[in-house]
């Protein structure tokens, strides 16, 4: 029954799909609900075996160069992972967020020093700013309130989040915005997260497949 989901709305068996949005927002939820809807394979960020996440939410400025790298590095290997099976992922999170979002911020808010972002910059450009690198044929961007995201994050307690003061996410927030507006490396389909309900709405996860397939022709109309 699955399988016809992707084939009823046209959406190719070999798509590469990533799932952008702040932290909290749910991208990991939506991330799990298409790749059943669609019987693709997922691409998670590993937040339980990280090795500096903790330490960095103690201490941005030691250990954000650290992060940044180990980030990288992961996100990579699983890049050449989607590329190896030729496709058909959902992907939680983009690499695109890493720098636009969190290195730029904690760079400019001076937890990351300049030469550590540098370093880092010419690192991503080097690996991922080159026609060799694939980039998704979608991204979802999931937006929702600020004060929504703020009770997401409370709700799945994970305590050094909860420790962060909560300017920490409304700067995210507000850089999100701002970031996706000028997003242009891959096509964006934007879900407002009260547009749907996936823990209620049994035909929610349908009806975001649809709205996928249909932008995805679209956009492939478009590109001809
Ligand atoms: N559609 C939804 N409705 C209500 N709560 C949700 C929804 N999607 C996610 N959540 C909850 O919000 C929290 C964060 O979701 P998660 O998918 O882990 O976010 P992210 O991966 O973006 O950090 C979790 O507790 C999750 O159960
Ligand atoms: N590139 C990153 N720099 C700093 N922190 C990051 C980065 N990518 C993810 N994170 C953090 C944010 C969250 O605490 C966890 C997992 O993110 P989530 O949005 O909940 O999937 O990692």
């Amino acid at each position: 029954m699955n399988e016809n989901l992707r084939d009823k709305y046209g959406i190719p068996k070999d798509a590469v799909i990533t799932i952008a949005g702040t932290v909290g927002v749910g991208k990991s939820t939506m991330t799990k609900a298409l790749a059943d809807s669609l019987q693709f394979r997922t691409s998670f960020e590993n937040v339980d075996g990280n090795p500096y996440l903790d330490l960095f939410y103690d201490d941005f400025e030691k250990w954000s160069f650290h992060l940044q790298i180990y980030f990288l590095a992961e996100r990579f290997k699983e890049q050449k992972r989607m590329f190896e099976y030729g496709g058909g992922f959902i992907q939680d999170r983009s690499i695109y967020e890493d720098t636009g979002i969190f290195a730029k911020m904690h760079q400019e808010k001076g937890t990351m020093n300049e030469v550590d972002y540098e370093t880092y910059t010419n690192l991503f450009d080097a690996m991922v700013m080159t026609p060799y690198f694939p980039h998704p044929d979608l991204l979802i961007y999931l937006e929702g309130s600020i004060d929504d995201i703020l009770g997401r994050i409370q709700e799945r307690g994970r305590a050094m989040e909860q420790q962060t003061p909560v300017e920490y996410w409304l700067e995210m927030h507000e850089r999100y915005e701002r970031w996706i507006d000028s997003f242009n490396a891959c096509p964006v389909l934007r879900l407002n997260i009260n547009d749907y309900d996936l823990m209620n709405d049994p035909d929610c996860s349908e009806q975001i497949v649809e709205r996928i397939g249909k932008f995805m022709q679209q956009t492939a109309v478009l590109k001809r």
